[in-house]
């Protein structure tokens, strides 16, 4: 087998939180980025002061991390592109960037959302919209809030594709001294676990919002676990991924951190925010907002128990209350724990 390559350039498809901090990971693992940002603004500061002074203030940018507004300057001559807008405006987005894609580049999601209507995962979209097979699709997930990844506190997490020499193509590509990639194969169980966590973050944030202790978000997340493993393995993920970084590794990241925008999120409407207002309050995205409900409907058409999606989906959409929801976990019929 040919030595893996370390190095190479890399195009970054948005210039949030998680893209900007993803470029440091990758350029400190050798590769040169050119990330595309929605806003000029942003990214001539980028290039001007090594800053993303709106996404994560403070973080000085490797020399080797630009920026473009240009889709088509950022992905020329990039064999890796990483796609890192929030998960509704994929389709859109990519739509217009196909057309500059070359037709061997890796496209990699750090997007952990579901796509409202069609029910599609991230890599489900890209397959659709660029035509490319499972061998040019992948996914990197785990427990990696942007602000610590970008300070290069150590981290690990998952780098899924269904070809193998690809997840380990790409696990060089972005392993650095702070962040340790693992390969999987398993791209549903990672995108599964990604979207799902965001949503029981919300759960828990509601709790944390109503007041409520560690009893009460350790429930929630045990059995947002469980809920996630349900779905998950009934469309086929391998339930050892639920049990790993992307799955119970992430969960707990996003459900005890106040760093993270979906408990954050989750606990504006405990404390009697409603979504509109929360929305009108922040530009970053919080996935489980919109993925609560096409996590929901995806369990319904699986057949799944998913009371944990259908209680935040209601809250989220102002059917029902953040207290409602408690009480409603509460009072549902009683069962064995492994049902
Ligand atoms: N922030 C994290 O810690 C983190 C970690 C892992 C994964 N993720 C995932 O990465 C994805 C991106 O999240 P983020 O944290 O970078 O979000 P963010 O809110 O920090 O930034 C979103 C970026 O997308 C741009 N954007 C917004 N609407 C857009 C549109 N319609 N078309 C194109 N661009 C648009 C914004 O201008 C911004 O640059 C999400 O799916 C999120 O779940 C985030
Ligand atoms: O800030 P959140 O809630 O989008 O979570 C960020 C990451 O997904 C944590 O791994």
């Amino acid at each position: 087998m040919s030595p893996i390559s370390t190095t190479g350039k890399v195009a970054v498809l948005g210039a949030g939180s998680w893209g900007t901090a993803f470029s440091v990971v990758l350029a400190d693992g050798g590769n040169e980025v050119t990330m595309w940002g929605r806003r000029e603004e942003v990214c001539a500061t980028i290039n001007d002061e090594h800053e993303n002074v709106e996404y994560l203030p403070g973080v000085q940018l490797p020399p080797t991390v630009t920026a473009t507004h240009d889709a088509e300057k950022a992905l020329a001559g990039a064999d890796v592109v990483v796609l890192a807008v929030p998960s509704q405006s994929l389709r859109v987005n990519l739509t217009e960037w196909a057309p500059y894609l070359s037709d061997d580049a890796v496209m990699v999601s750090l997007m952990k959302g579901v796509e409202l209507g069609t029910l599609k995962r991230m890599s489900e979209v890209i397959a659709e919209v660029t035509g490319a097979g499972p061998e040019r699709i992948a996914v990197i997930s785990g427990p990696n809030l942007a602000k610590e990844i970008a300070r290069r506190e150590p981290a690990a997490s998952v780098v899924a594709c269904e070809d193998e020499d690809v997840a380990r193509m790409l696990q060089a590509r972005c392993h650095s001294p702070a962040f340790r990639p693992y390969t999987s194969v398993d791209v549903l169980g990672c995108e599964l676990g990604g979207a799902y966590k965001n949503v029981v973050g919300l759960a828990v944030g509601m709790a944390v919002g109503l007041g409520f202790g560690d009893n009460t978000t350790a429930s929630v997340i045990t059995r947002g676990l469980a809920e996630t493993a349900r779905l998950a393995m009934r469309l086929g993920a391998n339930p050892l991924t639920l049990m790993g970084l992307a799955g119970l590794g992430d969960l707990v990241a996003t459900c005890s951190s106040p760093l993270s925008r979906n408990r954050t999120f989750g606990e504006k409407l405990g404390q009697g925010m409603t979504s509109e207002d929360i929305y009108a309050s922040t530009r970053q995205v919080a996935e489980g907002a919109k993925s609560c409900a096409s996590l929901r409907a995806l369990a319904e058409q699986a057949g799944v128990d998913a009371p944990i999606a259908q209680h935040v989906d209601d809250v989220v959409a102002g059917r029902l209350t953040a207290a409602d929801l408690m009480d409603a976990l509460l009072a549902r019929d009683t069962k064995a724990e492994t049902d």
